[in-house]
């Protein structure tokens, strides 16, 4: 059964259409990773999910539901966010940043108890900060942000995580942390996730972790290639999308079994310019 179910979405701002009829559907410990060139319509086909923007056609429903018969904390309640930029405004403890996570469970003047409280710090351990629990939020790194950003939405408990380029501030070992809980949550928690990324090579990892791991491509004002990392991500794919010459590169390891990963060797346009 269909966690999300996302059916004819069209959506414009104005007159500018961004995409168009856009199908797809996010299974329980599945992972979706929506990839296409800049400005093609993730973080817009994210939020219209999210019920923070509203498709001009097409339907979105969470369990069968309609969202747009959902109120926003029953919404929250089902899909946690990490958005892909936060804007650090208020000097809050990261604690205190963590425990937002449980807006969804709690009304709007009563404060966090006990249990909120636990929930939040294993949420903290789980993304590895539980360090930065007295640090101000606003004076972290960019990287270290976007791993609270991470522990607030694992504070949600909610069984959809959906994530905005989770990766983008993140050094050589904190990205590798990022897709490693990801990859946990789901063989453990049973978590379900969609993941708008540049990096072909993150669905990569997730496939070779034995994850049920699908692409969508988003090109073109709508969804141009859809299906498992291993099919989707050739190179002559990603020289059509991305106009990028690239060399997929199949290897054995030890424990994994066969694994696959993708480089960019050079742009098209280079090679027509140098020849
Ligand atoms: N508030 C807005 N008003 C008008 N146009 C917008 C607005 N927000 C985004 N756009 C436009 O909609 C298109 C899709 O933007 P979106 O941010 O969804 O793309 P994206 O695929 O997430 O991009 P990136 O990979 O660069 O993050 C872009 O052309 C962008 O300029």
């Amino acid at each position: 059964m269909s966690l999300i179910q996302v059916k004819g979405l069209n959506f414009s701002y104005g007159n500018r259409t961004v995409f168009k009829d856009v199908n797809l559907s996010l299974g329980k410990g599945q992972i979706l990773c929506l990839l296409g060139p800049n400005g093609c319509g993730k973080t817009t086909l994210l939020d219209c999910i999210l019920g923070l923007l509203k498709p001009n056609h097409g339907a979105i429903t969470i369990n069968n539901r309609n969202i747009s018969s959902m109120e926003p904390h029953e919404i929250a309640q089902k899909i946690a966010y990490v958005p892909q930029a936060h804007n650090k405004t208020f000097p809050y403890r990261v604690i205190d940043i963590v425990l937002m996570g449980r807006a969804a469970y709690t009304s709007a003047f009563s404060s966090p108890n006990d249990e909120d409280m636990k929930i939040a710090e294993e949420a903290l351990r789980v993304a590895g900060i539980h360090e930065y629990k007295e640090r101000i939020y606003t004076e972290l790194s960019g990287g270290e942000g976007q791993l609270v950003m991470m522990a607030r939405a694992l504070a949600q408990q909610a069984t959809i995580m959906i994530l905005d380029e989770p990766t983008a501030h993140l050094d050589f070992k904190h990205e590798l942390m990022i897709l490693e809980t990801i990859v946990q949550l789901v063989k453990e928690r049973g978590l379900s996730l969609i993941m708008a990324t540049h990096f072909p090579n993150h669905a990569f990892y997730f496939e070779n972790n034995d994850i049920n791991t699908s692409i969508v491509m988003m090109s073109n004002n709508r969804i141009t290639l859809a299906g498992p990392p291993s099919e989707v991500l050739s190179e002559n794919n990603m020289r059509d999308i991305f106009n990028v010459q690239s060399k997929v590169l199949s290897y054995l390891t030890g424990t994994k079994g066969r694994s696959n990963y993708i480089i960019p060797l050079n742009t098209c346009e280079k090679v027509e310019r140098m020849i």
